[in-house]
C-alpha cells in the first residue's frame, strides 16, 4: 500500500502541503446548512440539478468543501473542469498580478481592439500546446461556443470551395440569407454521432444527440447522425468483435455522406464520447473517419472539450489515433477555462472581417489562466502523472470489478489516463451509489444511461486518497 511519503513529489504534495489526507464529514449528506440555503437560492435560481452548496473559499486541492463544511474527495472537479485542484496557488499568484487585473477591468473586444499582450498570451500559452499540425487560434467563450465557431469555419469554408477564391458574393445570396433561405444560407450541415455531447448552443445542440432532455421542445437544424460504435470492454479482448462494429458504423457512416450529395460541411467527433456515456471508439475508427472525410472533401472537427489538457495521458487524446493528416479543427474548453478551436488551414479563417465575430471574442483573463495552465503542466510533468496514475487506478478498479461483476462491469480508459469509467447495472442503481459515494465523502459523476465516471483534477495523485475511493467503493458494494 503506498505510503505517505510515496506522496511527497506528488504536484498535489507540492500545492498543497495542508490538504487533507481523507474526507471530513461533519454531517450526513446533504447536510443542513445546504439544504437550506439550497431552498433559499432555488427562491430566484434554478437548483433543480444542485446536489450541494458549496463553499469554494474553503475547498483546497483535491477537496470540495459544502456550506457544512464538508470536505469531500472531488474526482469530477466541476464536471471534468478544475485542471490544478482548487485554490491552487500558482494560479491564485495569476489572479492576483497585474496583467489579471488589466484583463479584468478593461476586458477588450477581442476582435476590434485586441491588447499589446494578447500575442504573446497566445503564443506562450494555449498556442505553446497546440495540437500536431494545427498552429493558429480562434477563442471563444465556452465549449458550445467554440464547437459553434468550429462550424461556422466549416460552412463558410465549404461555400468558398464552392463559389472560388475571391468570387464576389451574388445579389440574390445576400438578399436571400435575409430571410434565412437559400442560396444565402445554404443547405449544409454537420454530421454527428449518436450520443455525442457538443454543447447546448442552437447549433451546437442540433449536433448533440446524448438525451432528449437536452434537445426537447427546441427547434434543430435537420443534420445528419452516423451511428457510433457500441464497442465491448475491455477492448482488447473483443478485438474482432469490435473491428466489425466499427466496420459497419464506418459503412453506414459513408451511406449517409453520399446521401447528402457534397452537403455535409464537416463531421464532429468527440475522441471519447463523455457525457454520452464514455462510449470509446479504436485509433482504427478515427483513421478511418479521416480518411473518409478526406476523400469526401469533409472537414473533420474533434472536440476535445473533455478530454483534452492531458486528461486521457496525452495532452490531446487524439494525439494517441496516429492519423496520417492531422484533423482540421480541434475544439477545447473545460480544464483550460479559456474556449475556442485551433486549425490549421489559412482558408478556415474567412476572408471578410466580422464573419467570425462577437463583441469579446474570448476572454484574456482566461487565457492568462490558461497559459498559467499549460506552464504548470509542463513544469510538473503533470501529462505523463496523469498516464501512471491513471494506469494505476484502472488495474485497481478492474480487480474491483472482478470481484463484483453484478456491480461493476465494462470498465474502460485501459491508457487513457485517468478518463475512466464503468458500467452500474441500471439508472436506479448508478444514482444510488452516486448518492452513497457522497454520503462517504467523495464526489463523483455519472454520464450515459447508466455509468460512472471519473474526471479527477490533475493533481489528484495521492494515492492514498485513491485507495480511500477504491476502498469505498467497494464498501458501498458489499
Ligand atoms: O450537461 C452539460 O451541459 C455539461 C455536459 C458535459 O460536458 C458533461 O456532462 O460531460
Ligand atoms: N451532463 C450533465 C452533467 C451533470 C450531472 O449529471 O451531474
Amino acid at each position: 500500500m503506498p505510503t505517505a511519503s510515496s506522496n511527497s513529489h506528488s504536484p498535489s504534495a507540492a500545492y498543497f502541503p495542508d490538504e487533507p489526507e481523507l474526507p471530513r464529514l461533519v454531517t450526513s449528506f446533504p447536510g443542513p446548512a445546504s439544504a437550506k440555503y439550497l431552498k433559499s437560492l432555488g427562491e430566484i435560481f434554478d437548483t433543480k440539478a444542485a446536489y450541494m452548496l458549496c463553499d469554494y473559499q474553503k475547498s483546497i486541492g483535491n477537496y470540495l468543501c459544502d456550506a457544512d463544511g464538508n470536505l469531500y474527495l472531488d474526482v469530477y472537479a466541476q464536471i471534468a473542469s478544475i485542471a490544478l485542484g482548487y485554490n491552487n496557488p500558482a494560479l491564485i499568484e495569476i489572479a492576483k498580478s497585474p496583467e489579471m487585473i488589466d484583463a479584468i477591468v478593461n476586458r477588450p473586444a477581442l476582435g476590434n481592439f485586441p491588447s499589446i499582450q494578447w500575442e504573446g498570451i497566445l503564443r506562450e500559452g494555449l498556442l505553446s500546446v497546440a495540437p500536431h499540425g494545427l498552429d493558429k487560434i480562434w477563442t471563444s467563450l465556452a465549449g458550445s461556443d467554440a464547437n459553434e465557431a468550429a462550424y461556422k469555419a466549416a460552412f463558410i469554408y465549404h461555400r468558398l470551395r464552392q463559389r472560388g477564391k475571391n468570387a464576389k458574393f451574388s445579389d440574390a445570396e445576400m438578399e436571400s440569407t435575409m430571410n434565412n433561405s437559400a442560396p444565402g444560407s445554404p443547405d449544409l450541415a454537420i454530421l454527428s454521432f449518436e450520443k455525442a455531447f457538443h454543447g447546448r448552443l442552437f447549433g451546437s445542440l442540433s449536433t448533440t444527440r446524448s438525451n432528449p432532455i437536452h434537445k426537447l421542445d427546441i427547434p434543430a437544424f435537420k443534420w445528419p447522425k452516423a451511428p457510433f460504435p457500441t464497442l465491448k470492454y475491455p477492448l482488447d479482448q473483443n478485438e474482432e468483435y469490435n473491428r466489425k462494429e466499427e466496420d459497419d458504423c464506418l459503412t453506414e457512416l459513408e451511406i449517409i455522406i453520399k446521401d447528402w450529395d457534397d452537403r455535409i460541411s464537416a463531421v464532429v467527433v468527440e475522441p471519447i464520447q463523455s457525457e454520452g456515456g464514455d462510449n470509446h471508439a479504436t485509433p482504427y475508427f478515427f483513421q478511418q473517419l479521416r480518411e473518409i472525410t478526406k476523400k469526401n472533401n469533409i472537414l473533420l472537427i474533434i472536440d476535445e472539450v473533455q478530454t483534452g489538457v492531458a486528461a486521457s495521458g496525452t495532452f490531446w487524446a487524439h494525439e494517441q489515433w496516429n492519423l496520417s493528416t492531422p484533423p482540421d479543427m480541434v475544439t477545447f474548453s473545460k480544464k483550460f477555462q479559456a474556449a475556442g478551436f485551433f486549425y490549421g488551414n489559412d482558408e478556415l479563417r474567412p476572408q471578410q472581417p466580422f464573419r467570425q465575430f462577437n463583441t469579446w471574442c474570448g476572454d484574456p483573463s482566461k487565457a492568462l489562466i490558461a497559459r498559467g495552465i499549460v506552464k504548470e503542466i509542463k513544469e510538473k510533468n503533470l501529462v505523463s502523472q496523469v498516464a501512471r496514475v491513471g494506469e494505476y487506478l484502472y488495474d485497481a478498479l478492474s480487480s474491483l470489478q472482478d470481484k463484483h461483476p453484478d456491480k461493476i462491469s465494462n470498465l474502460r480508459g485501459k491508457g487513457r489516463g485517468t478518463f475512466i469509467a464503468w458500467d452500474a447495472p441500471n439508472l436506479a442503481a448508478r444514482n444510488k451509489f452516486l448518492l452513497d459515494m457522497k454520503a462517504a465523502g467523495i464526489n463523483i459523476g455519472g454520464c450515459g444511461l447508466h455509468s460512472v465516471r471519473l474526471r479527477p483534477s490533475m493533481c489528484d495523485f495521492l494515492r492514498f486518497t485513491y485507495l480511500m475511493m477504491l476502498m469505498t467503493l467497494n464498501s458501498t458494494f458489499i
